[in-house]
């Protein structure tokens, strides 16, 4: 048995190398390129900029106009934007410079009621935003106009950020590269012949090439953390039930789902995680006591390099060797000595997901009218011919969901049972002072369609959203392609706090988000 899957993972990895050498002659090394940044603001962290807006160094509009000029400039080669509200907010905008110019509250009123007013940001079209559509790139959804706003931007609006459009997205969310049949598909910044990683993967584009100051992006499987990863920005996956899921498509179903799922921010800058989280998660922020101070040289470090899974690739040497880096760093610079793990269930993290994943309604019903095996494989030839409105994707995720475990059954309990094991260890590992330092992902970005050949590769993230716990994605600078590479931390329920400070010392340590490619 041993023997037989040491063949068959040999074997796939041979095909998808050949299929690599085949995807790498198709698109050649050379994309379209984007314009180089050129507005000094849009390389300022949020609350940076929140401050010389309220210091009337600069105006809201102002900040806006060079958003939206920056989104025009690099969206023809990314296609990463996809709605916007630029009239709204440009009237918002004028509201919050005249609430400024009026003198009636002071900068320090100012910042304690209303820490980003004025400040421009994006969201995935997955998020209900009052007025604009909702389609979470199912073809069915397409004149789908949200009449209310999802709670997390509600809360981020009532801080005074101003939401200017909608960015791209998987179709229903649920694919690790950004491409549907309404919008089509998302370039990476750094390279457009690459993915940017999914689902949250239009948001990950706009932030990197910095088309608006920061995004709101969510993830069930590492949505949030594979595109901040392949785009070289910082993501963060909040602890389960601490920013709420409301206004999302698709929701949540089970009270399970509900707790991998994570709404969380995206960002050039770590500084801006902290406060963005906290008012993310409104209430309910006390519960991370974001404001307690973290010092890095009294964490206990946990590492590991790889799942060891033989369904996902080997980890990329640049990113194995970034990581040694890091714990290196931490050595040198706090006299950490951090402790390398082999965690022996991680090597499940695909089972575990896949099987948990289930619910009683079948992934066909949110994207497809007729619903069924028959159905699908109907769907497929359509597809095949290009006459179907749901991707490849789409309907090989549709024809997995018929697999594995139903929704309850043995095979799903055992495998919720191989989960809690799993959360109890790494509950015991991380106590309150520890963080474990992993890889986002075993690859930099692939060519687009190359996920198709490595479809399992998301399990570093995914395992990590079965667990419920608090994951941050940080940018280690460039790999040997020229494309972003890095590591994600994770820390123990609600102490999200322990992720944004190792974040903000490996940006300082190791550059964190980069300009991409200029012409
Ligand atoms: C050609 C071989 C295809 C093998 C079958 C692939 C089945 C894939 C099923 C599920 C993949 C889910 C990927 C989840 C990515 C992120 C989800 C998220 N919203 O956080």
């Amino acid at each position: 048995m041993g023997f037989m899957v040491q063949v068959v993972h040999v074997l796939r990895l041979a095909i998808a190398s050949v299929a690599r050498f085949f995807f790498s002659l198709y698109y050649g090394n050379e994309g379209a390129k984007i314009p180089a940044i050129t507005d000094d603001i849009l390389k300022k962290p949020a609350v940076e900029v929140a401050k010389k807006i309220r210091n009337k160094e600069i105006t809201s509009v102002e900040v806006l106009e060079t958003c939206i000029r920056r989104i025009k400039d690099v969206n023809s080669a990314l296609n990463c934007f996809i709605e916007d509200r630029f009239e709204l907010a440009m009237k918002e905008a004028r509201e919050a410079d005249a609430l400024i110019q009026s003198g009636s509250k002071t900068p320090e009123q100012l910042e304690k009621e209303k820490p980003f007013l004025g400040v421009p940001f994006t969201t995935k079209d997955c998020m209900a935003v009052k007025g604009l559509h909702h389609t979470s790139g199912v073809v069915l959804r397409k004149d789908l106009i949200a009449d209310r706003t999802a709670d997390v931007i509600r809360l981020l609006e009532e801080s005074g950020a101003i939401i200017i459009g909608l960015t791209n997205v998987p179709e229903l969310c649920m694919w690790w590269e950004t491409h549907n049949h309404l919008y089509g598909r998302t370039n990476n910044p750094y390279n457009t012949t690459r993915i940017v990683g999914g689902s949250s993967g239009g948001e990950g584009a706009i932030q990197a090439a910095a088309g608006s100051i920061f995004g709101v992006g969510s993830d069930i499987g590492g949505s949030i953390r594979m595109p901040s990863y392949f785009n070289g920005i910082f993501g963060h996956k909040p602890s389960k039930h601490t920013v709420s899921n409301d206004g999302q498509f698709p929701a949540a179903e089970t009270e399970l789902h509900d707790a991998f799922l994570g709404i969380g921010p995206m960002v050039r800058y770590a500084v801006d995680l902290k406060p963005l989280l906290g008012i993310m998660a409104g209430e309910k922020s006390s519960k991370l006591k974001l404001n307690e101070p973290v010092n890095v040289g009294k964490l206990k470090v946990y590492y590991q390099f790889s799942s060891d899974s033989l369904l996902v690739d080997p980890v990329d040497k640049d990113i194995t060797e970034a990581l040694k880096k890091v714990v290196e760093y931490l050595k040198v610079k706090h006299n950490v000595n951090a402790e390398e793990k082999k965690i022996e269930l991680l090597k499940k993290s695909v089972p575990i997901w896949m099987n948990t994943m289930k619910e009683k309604k079948k992934y066909e019903e949110h994207i497809m009218v007729n619903h069924g095996v028959f159905a699908i494989i109907v769907e497929m030839f359509k597809n095949i011919i290009g006459c179907s409105g749901n991707t490849l994707i789409g309907l090989i995720t549709a024809l997995s969901d018929h697999t594995g475990a139903e929704y309850g059954d043995e095979k799903y309990k055992y495998h919720v049972a191989l989960k809690e094991k799993l959360e109890k260890e790494f509950a015991e590992m991380l106590g309150d002072d520890g963080v474990f330092l992993y890889p986002t992902h075993p690859t930099p970005a692939l060519y687009h369609n190359e996920p198709l050949m490595r479809p399992f590769n998301f399990s570093y993230t995914g395992i990590i959203n079965c667990l419920g716990l608090p994951a941050t994605s940080i940018p280690l600078g460039l790999g040997r392609e020229g494309l972003p590479i890095g590591i994600q931390v994770v820390s123990n329920l609600n102490n999200d706090r322990l992720c944004f400070a190792v974040a903000e010392e490996l940006e300082k340590g190791f550059g964190g988000w980069i300009e991409p490619q200029k012409s």
